[in-house]
């Protein structure tokens, strides 16, 4: 395991080595490495990912253009992936945030929302389908127990039930993982729930393919990097937040909400999560349409900021999908952008 001052990042074709980590004291936060995003278009060179190699996490990365020129780096769990940009190793990364199935990686959510801060730049998705692998000449009867992600398992559930229903599932840090472990000597399990990708990695035979229980998932990932302004705004871009309440009050998340829907800004999700500080201790983690940039949005923003204790600003990025929003009559950039005026000439006198 690696020790606290360690962190791993699997370097490509070897899943076993363990690089030193910057030094962090709790009382002293470390300095914050320059960003490297300054010239604009001009793509990180370093990319950490939720690895090893044939994860899905790793197709979201190479279906960024960037990523073809770049050095790609595989982290052992989401925390290192995130760390590695923290720390100055990597300029980005990428890391899994929501499944159309499943729901949200509780992990990212809580990573964005404490810590050294960090900004999303980009998202995008990638279908999943499941297939079961294992080393050559293991055959399903042979099958005990099957590693893979939660977010795997949870996926399919059904079809394990159905075709292997003995056989026990374990949790690993990724599918992938869950693979690369069958070319061990000692991996506790025989089979992997994998992307299909990883049976070539990782010289496996599939003894199923298209095993997800829903043909239609989907899992969105996110491209992070250290502060900075973020992506110009395209018409078609969403803004995440993180909204701590101020304290437990009759309509305390009715407050939070109002301040977006008097604006006309449209949610698209919204979770609860524990802050960890004490029991019954909440943040509202919130995609929305728009991009900070636009009026609505930046007064919304400041709203948020007025009646909470603490908004992280997790970014504004181009939607996946390209859909945009619709502006509502009274909140466009032109009518809050012609209020203000008024209001300064009243403020003036004529
Ligand atoms: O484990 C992986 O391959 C990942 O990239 C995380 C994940 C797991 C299950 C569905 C989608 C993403």
């Amino acid at each position: 395991m690696p020790s606290s001052l360690t962190r791993r990042i699997y370097p490509p074709g070897d899943t076993s080595v363990e690089l030193p980590a910057a030094r962090r004291s709790r009382r002293q936060p470390p300095e914050r490495p320059p960003r490297l995003l300054t010239v604009p278009g001009v793509p990180p060179a370093r990319y950490a990912y939720l690895g090893p190699e044939g994860t899905f996490t790793e197709q979201a990365l190479r279906s960024l253009p960037a990523a073809a020129k770049a050095d790609l780096q595989p982290c052992s769990t989401v925390t290192v992936a995130l760390d590695a940009v923290r720390g100055g190793e990597a300029d980005g990364a990428v890391v899994p945030i929501e499944n159309s199935v499943e729901g949200s990686v509780p992990v990212t959510l809580d990573e964005l929302a404490t810590g050294e801060p960090l900004q999303i730049t980009r998202e995008m998705t990638v279908p999943i389908a499941f297939s079961l692998l294992a080393r050559p000449g293991v055959g399903r009867d042979d099958v005990r127990r099957i590693a893979t992600h939660p977010h795997a398992a949870a996926q399919t559930r059904r079809w394990c039930a159905l075709h292997l229903p003995d056989a026990e599932v374990v949790h690993t840090t990724s599918t992938a993982h869950a693979a690369f472990m069958l070319t061990q000597p000692d991996a506790g399990w025989q089979a992997a729930i994998s992307a299909p990708v990883a049976a070539e990695h990782y010289r496996l035979a599939t003894l199923a393919s298209g095993i997800g229980d829903n043909p239609d998932a989907l899992t969105r990932f996110v491209l992070v990097s250290r502060p900075g302004p973020p992506p110009p705004p395209t018409g078609r871009d969403k803004t995440s937040i993180v909204a701590f309440m101020r304290e437990d009050h009759p309509g305390a998340l009715l407050e939070i909400l109002d301040q977006l829907t008097v604006r006309g800004v449209n949610m698209t999700r919204i979770e609860s999560r524990p802050t960890g500080a004490a029991l019954g201790n909440y943040c509202f983690s919130i995609d929305c349409e728009g991009h900070v940039e636009d009026a609505r949005v930046g007064e919304a923003l400041m709203g948020l900021r007025r009646v909470c204790a603490d908004v992280r600003f997790l970014g504004s990025y181009e939607r996946h999908d390209g859909v945009a929003p619709d502006i509502r009559v009274g909140t466009s950039d032109r009518e809050f952008l012609d209020a203000a005026a008024w209001l300064a000439r009243l403020r003036n006198g004529y």
